[in-house]
């Protein structure tokens, strides 16, 4: 019950230099953890050894407690990921789109089908439930994603750059999800390029640069470590400085 909902020990991945360059890195149960850093700086990398998709070189992922290298299914049965680039099958429509992710999850029709309007409800996809997704937008397409990775309904969402290619109403959305998953307990980690979203959402945030964990803290503690003001300016500062 006391584990963190992550755990990274000293996790490393290298792509001829490295990418993740031992980090480590803890965020509790209930909070929503923004993950910081400048392009190049091995967010996506760090995310998608948590998420199970790419193996470390050296160092550990612990998801609630469990090692996703020893379980890794029961490990990604407690996240959902939404990875920047999401792959969705174009000659699907999105009620079989999401079926077909039900399923992957062993979700009996039943409990999957009431599941998958209301996310469509709510995203405001109803109305395009029985077209193809090909020829969706890419904003579209990123809430159809969404949806995707949420019909588990895990405690433990990751998302990077959840925001990106959203209208207004559609980040608006998305970040009360976000917030109402925190309220009910749920854990968020997402990256942005968008710091103010950083700034409104996040209880703690991380900054990494070159693969290292270089600042952590709340907005409060960052800015005492620095000059202050916004996020924007403490980032710069910390970024450029390390
Ligand atoms: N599959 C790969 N093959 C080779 N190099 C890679 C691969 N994936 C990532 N890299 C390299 O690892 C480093 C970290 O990349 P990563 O995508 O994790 O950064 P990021 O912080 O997510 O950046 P951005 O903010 O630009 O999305 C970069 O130097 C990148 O070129």
């Amino acid at each position: 019950m006391t584990s963190p909902a992550l755990a990274l020990r000293a996790l490393r991945k290298n792509f001829g230099r490295p990418a993740v360059d031992g980090l480590d890195l803890t965020v509790r149960r209930g909070e929503l953890y923004a993950l910081l850093g400048p392009n190049g700086a091995g967010k996506t990398t760090t995310l998608r050894m948590v998420t199970g998709l790419l193996a470390p070189d050296a160092g550990q992922v612990e998801v609630f407690g469990i090692d996703m290298a020893r379980d890794p299914a029961a490990a990604k049965r407690r996240i959902a990921y939404l990875p920047d680039d999401p792959m969705l099958y174009g000659k699907l429509k999105p009620t079989e789109y999401l079926e077909f992710v039900a399923g992957l999850w062993g979700l009996r029709p039943e409990q999957a089908e009431p599941e998958a309007r209301r996310l469509l409800d709510w995203l405001d996809l109803a109305g395009h439930a029985h077209e193809l997704t090909e020829g969706f937008s890419r904003g579209m397409k990123q809430k159809l994603a969404l949806a995707g990775a949420l019909i588990h309904a895990p405690e433990l969402l990751i998302l990077d750059e959840p925001l990106t290619g959203l209208d207004a109403a559609a980040a608006r959305q998305v970040k009360d999800l976000l917030l109402a998953h925190v309220a009910k307990g749920g854990t968020v980690i997402l990256t942005t390029h968008i710091l103010e979203v950083a700034e409104r959402l996040a209880q703690r945030i991380g900054i990494i640069r070159q693969g290292r964990l270089i600042a952590e803290g709340t907005l409060a503690e960052l800015r005492a470590r620095t000059l202050g003001g916004s996020l924007e300016d403490v980032f710069l500062q910390l970024t450029e400085r390390a």
